[in-house]
């Protein structure tokens, strides 16, 4: 693990953006797409907008959400909604947006077409994830009903989701896909999270998810 402590947060945002530019471009110049990989929640916007203005040939990345709820696009907790909005704007918009998100009542029914989908832009170049402080990154949540299926080495890379802590049901890139991205960045604020990330280091993926992608990983941390 690399650990980046930023003076602030503004700070911290001009860092990231700048990198995960760098990953993307750097790969553009010997391969002909790049796969960028995202999380929703609170902390990522300022990062988005700086990477929206980004000068790379966004015509070539593919953009992929970590995780998805599943609700419709006009609700304040849809992160496809946050995507168009921060990320998929200004130079960012001629990106291809893989979408984990289909209007079906449930993620079942569409999950087959999804998995097709969403196999054609793997492995996942740079991947940015949030992490909560009970240890989730994306939705793999201890308490999920599909929880060991997601860390399995054979889990398909996309899953449905159910958590008692998560208010609707949500869909989320599983383990090997997530571990198997060739740039890995974490994204957390304040001293919860910096603890919740050091208590983490010692425990097991099945304890603490984001240790799945901690060894390989950067987190870049700002109060
Ligand atoms: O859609 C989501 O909820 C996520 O992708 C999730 O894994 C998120 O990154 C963490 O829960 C941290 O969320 P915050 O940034 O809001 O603390």
């Amino acid at each position: 693990m690399n650990f980046i402590e930023y003076p602030d947060r503004d700070l911290m945002m001009i860092g990231l953006a700048d990198r995960l530019s760098s990953e993307l471009e750097n790969t553009l110049l010997t391969q002909a797409r790049a796969t960028l990989c995202v999380p929703g929640g609170t902390t990522p916007g300022p990062a988005f907008d700086l990477l929206s203005a980004s000068n790379l040939d966004w015509s070539r990345v593919n953009v992929v959400l970590s995780d998805e709820r599943w609700v419709t696009e006009d609700q304040p907790r849809s992160n496809t909604r946050l995507l168009k909005e921060r990320l998929l704007v200004g130079n960012a918009e001629r990106a291809y947006l893989q979408r984990i998100r289909a209007e079906t009542a449930t993620p079942e029914e569409a999950m087959d077409a999804m998995i097709a989908e969403v196999r054609l832009i793997l492995p996942i170049t740079v991947l940015l994830l949030g992490m909560g402080n009970d240890y989730h990154i994306a939705s793999i949540f201890h308490d999920a009903d599909n929880f060991e299926k997601a860390l399995a080495p054979d889990a398909p890379p996309l899953m449905a989701m159910r958590s008692p802590t998560a208010p609707e049901p949500r869909v989320t890139l599983t383990a090997p896909v997530l571990a198997n991205a060739m740039h890995t960045h974490i994204l957390i604020t304040g001293p919860e999270k910096r603890e919740a990330l050091e208590r983490a280091r010692n425990l097991s993926p099945r304890e603490a998810p984001v240790k799945l992608v901690l060894n390989d990983a950067t987190v870049h941390w700002a109060e």
